[in-house]
C-alpha cells in the first residue's frame, strides 16, 4: 500500500520585520520575528513515479497546479517524486507566507517519508526567501536574507485575528517601493513574552519596514489597520510581511471574536480569521 504523510503548513506572521540593508545583487536584509498561526493550509503527499499536483480548497482559485506551485519545486529540491494533494486556506500572495509554508510542509512530509535529511538552508533559498524559516517551527528571529534562523525558547500562545482585504501585494513591488533601506534592527534581548504588558511595549517599539511602502501601493492596508486598532482588546496590529495581511494581537479570545464579528459586518468581502499565535 502506498503510504501517505498528512502535512499542516501554518500561516507565517512576522511580528516584526526591520529591512537593514541591502545586497550587491538586490536582495534585502532583514531582522524579523517570526511566528506561525494554528490556521494554514493542509498537503497530503505519497511517493510516486512522477510529481503531480491536486489544489482543492476555499483558497484554491488561481493558485497554480503546474510547476509553478512551490509545492512542485520543493519536491525537486527534495528530489523525490510525489503525488501531493494540497488544500488552500490561505490566501496566496497575501504577506503570511502561504506558498513558502507550503513547500515547507512538503520537504517534512518528504523527509518523514524517505528517512532522509531536509536539504540545508543554502538550497531552500532558491524555493523562497521565506522557506528556510518556514521548515522550522515555534518563535524565530530571521536574519541575513532568510537564512539566518535563530529558535526563540520561550515563544507564548496569543489570541490573534488575521485580515486580508482581498488585494494581493507583489512582494518585488513592495520591497522596490522602500525609500530607506538601512534601518535598525531589533535590540539584542527579547522580553519576557509571558509578561503581557512587556511584550506589547516591547513589540510596539519595533516596526514592519515594509508597511509604509505596502500602504502606498495598496491604499486599503491602512483601512485594515485601522479597523483593528479600533477594537476594544486590540492590544497591538501590524501588517505582517510585504502585506497585505495583517494581524491584531488580543488581550483575550472573547475580545477576539468579537473584534472579527464587529469588522465582518462593516466588511463582508475581507478575508477575516480568528486563530491563535502558537509558542
Ligand atoms: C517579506 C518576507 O515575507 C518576510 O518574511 C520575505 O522576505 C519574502 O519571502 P519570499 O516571499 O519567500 O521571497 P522570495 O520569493 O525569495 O523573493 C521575492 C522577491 O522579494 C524580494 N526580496 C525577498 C527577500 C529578501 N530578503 N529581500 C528581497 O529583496 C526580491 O525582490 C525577490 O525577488
Ligand atoms: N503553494 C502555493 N500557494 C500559493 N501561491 C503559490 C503557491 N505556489 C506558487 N504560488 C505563487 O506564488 C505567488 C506568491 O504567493 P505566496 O502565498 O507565497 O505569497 P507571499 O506573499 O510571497 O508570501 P510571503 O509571506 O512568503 O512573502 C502567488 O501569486 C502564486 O501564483
Amino acid at each position: 500500500m502506498v503510504r501517505t504523510v498528512e502535512a499542516f503548513a501554518p500561516a507565517k506572521i512576522n511580528l516584526t520585520l526591520h529591512v537593514t540593508g541591502q545586497r550587491a545583487d538586490g536582495y534585502h536584509l532583514l531582522d524579523s520575528l517570526v511566528v506561525f498561526a494554528d490556521i494554514g493550509d493542509r498537503l497530503a503527499v505519497q511517493r510516486a513515479p512522477d510529481t503531480s499536483l491536486t489544489v482543492t480548497g476555499p483558497l484554491a482559485e488561481g493558485v497554480p497546479s503546474d510547476e509553478s506551485n512551490l509545492v512542485h519545486k520543493a519536491a525537486k529540491t527534495f528530489g523525490v517524486s510525489a503525488h501531493i494533494a494540497l488544500e488552500k486556506h490561505l490566501p496566496a500572495a497575501a504577506g503570511i507566507g502561504g506558498g513558502s509554508s507550503d513547500a515547507a510542509a512538503t520537504l517534512r512530509a518528504l523527509a518523514d517519508l524517505t528517512g532522509k535529511p531536509v536539504p540545508p538552508v543554502a538550497d531552500l533559498l532558491s524555493l523562497g526567501a521565506d522557506v528556510p524559516v518556514c521548515v522550522g517551527h515555534g518563535w524565530q528571529r530571521m536574519s541575513g536574507i532568510g537564512e539566518e534562523i535563530a529558535p526563540l525558547a520561550n515563544g507564548v500562545r496569543w489570541p490573534v485575528l488575521l485580515i486580508n482585504p482581498g488585494v494581493d501585494v507583489p512582494t518585488p513591488t513592495v520591497f522596490a517601493a522602500l525609500q530607506s533601506k538601512n534601518n535598525p534592527p531589533m535590540p539584542d534581548e527579547f522580553p519576557d513574552w509571558s509578561d503581557r504588558s512587556d511584550a506589547v511595549s516591547w513589540l510596539a517599539a519595533q516596526r514592519n519596514d515594509l508597511e509604509a511602502p505596502a500602504i502606498a501601493a495598496r491604499p486599503v492596508i491602512a483601512e485594515v489597520l485601522s479597523a483593528l486598532r479600533g477594537c476594544l482588546g486590540c492590544e497591538l496590529a501590524r501588517m505582517s510581511g510585504s502585506g497585505a495581511t495583517c494581524f491584531g494581537l488580543f488581550e483575550s479570545v472573547e475580545s477576539r471574536d468579537a473584534a472579527a464579528e464587529a469588522i465582518r459586518t462593516d466588511y463582508a468581502d475581507w478575508w477575516i480569521e480568528t486563530s491563535w499565535i502558537l509558542s
